[in-house]
């Protein structure tokens, strides 16, 4: 049994928007996945109805093998949810709003825990400040350890670097490695392709439907690579195909001869490929 299983789904906001139109998609455990997209492509919908917060109008989705909506209690034992802006007691220390969260889950050992979960989160020196004083970057991490505490066989994160540093956004992503390598299988909605290509597989969302999924190695090959060749002091541009193969096949016709001087390859960036895909899509 995957992670998630999702067939057909779909979900109308009113008569005029459609924000799913019959989503496909699979989640292995264990996997980093990546859902893709621009602005108002149907992400945080796809996620909401995954973790039971969003009752879809049409087709069928399953979580660890439970439906979100009518097992939502037990599924909810079983995964964490990072939302895109973090819900957070603000009078209250990261402490308390990681101990609360831990509570609600019926965690056991929950001292050991909240102390487990601040510290993998680089809180510990601001666990007992009230939440309102800290900065964005922090908030985010708080919301994290809120997801984590009570060791969750899933996660769902809901553009879990948005506004935050470069520095932090790779310490975050070490993490989720981490939990990954501990077992857990992670869900993450980003528009930052440069995320994308971190994770296991992705798909790529497009006016609430997905139009690819695949790994990013993989993804990238769909695109194009100019091949630019020097030869007696001229430049030559040859477009090819992004697999290795198609490489080696055009540089046959050189032989590499004596008069090439210089010779480099620029391929399609991750971010070049998904909007190429999209605009497949719109034509
Ligand atoms: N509660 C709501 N009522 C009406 N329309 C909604 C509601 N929530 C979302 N939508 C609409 O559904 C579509 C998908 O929105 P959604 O928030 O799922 O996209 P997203 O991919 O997460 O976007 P972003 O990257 O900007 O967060 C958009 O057209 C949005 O305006």
């Amino acid at each position: 049994m995957d992670a998630i299983e999702v067939e057909g789904l779909e979900k109308h906001y009113g008569k005029k928007i459609q924000a799913l139109r019959g989503v496909e998609l699979r989640v292995r455990r264990g996997e980093v996945f990546g859902l893709v997209g621009p602005n108002g492509a149907g992400k945080t919908t796809l996620i909401k109805a995954l973790v039971g917060s969003l009752r879809p109008t049409g087709g069928r989705a399953r979580v660890l093998g439970l439906d979100p909506l009518k097992e939502r209690g037990k599924l909810r034992q079983r995964i964490g949810y990072m939302p895109q802006s973090p819900v957070l007691y603000d009078d209250l220390s990261a402490q308390d709003n990681v101990a609360f969260f831990g509570r609600a889950h019926r965690t056991a050992d929950l001292r050991r825990r909240v102390r487990e979960v601040l510290e993998f989160t680089g809180l510990e020196e601001r666990a007992k400040d009230p939440v309102h004083t800290l900065s964005g970057g922090m908030k985010n991490r708080v919301s994290l350890a809120c997801a984590l505490v009570h060791e969750p066989e899933m996660l769902f994160l809901d553009e879990p670097t948005a506004g935050v540093d470069p520095q932090l956004r790779s310490r975050f992503w070490e993490q989720f490695r981490k939990l990954a390598g501990g077992g857990a299988t992670l869900f993450v909605s980003t528009h930052l392709m440069e995320e994308a290509t971190l994770c296991d597989r992705i798909a790529i969302l497009h006016q609430g439907r997905v139009i690819a999924a695949d790994s990013p190695r993989r993804l990238l090959q769909r695109g194009k690579t100019r091949l630019i060749v020097e030869r007696d002091g001229r430049r030559e541009e040859r477009l090819i195909g992004g697999r290795p193969e198609d490489l080696a096949e055009a540089l046959k016709a050189y032989g590499l001869a004596r008069e090439i001087s210089a010779l480099s390859v620029e391929a399609d960036s991750l971010e070049t490929v998904v909007l190429s895909l999209i605009g497949e899509e719109q034509r």
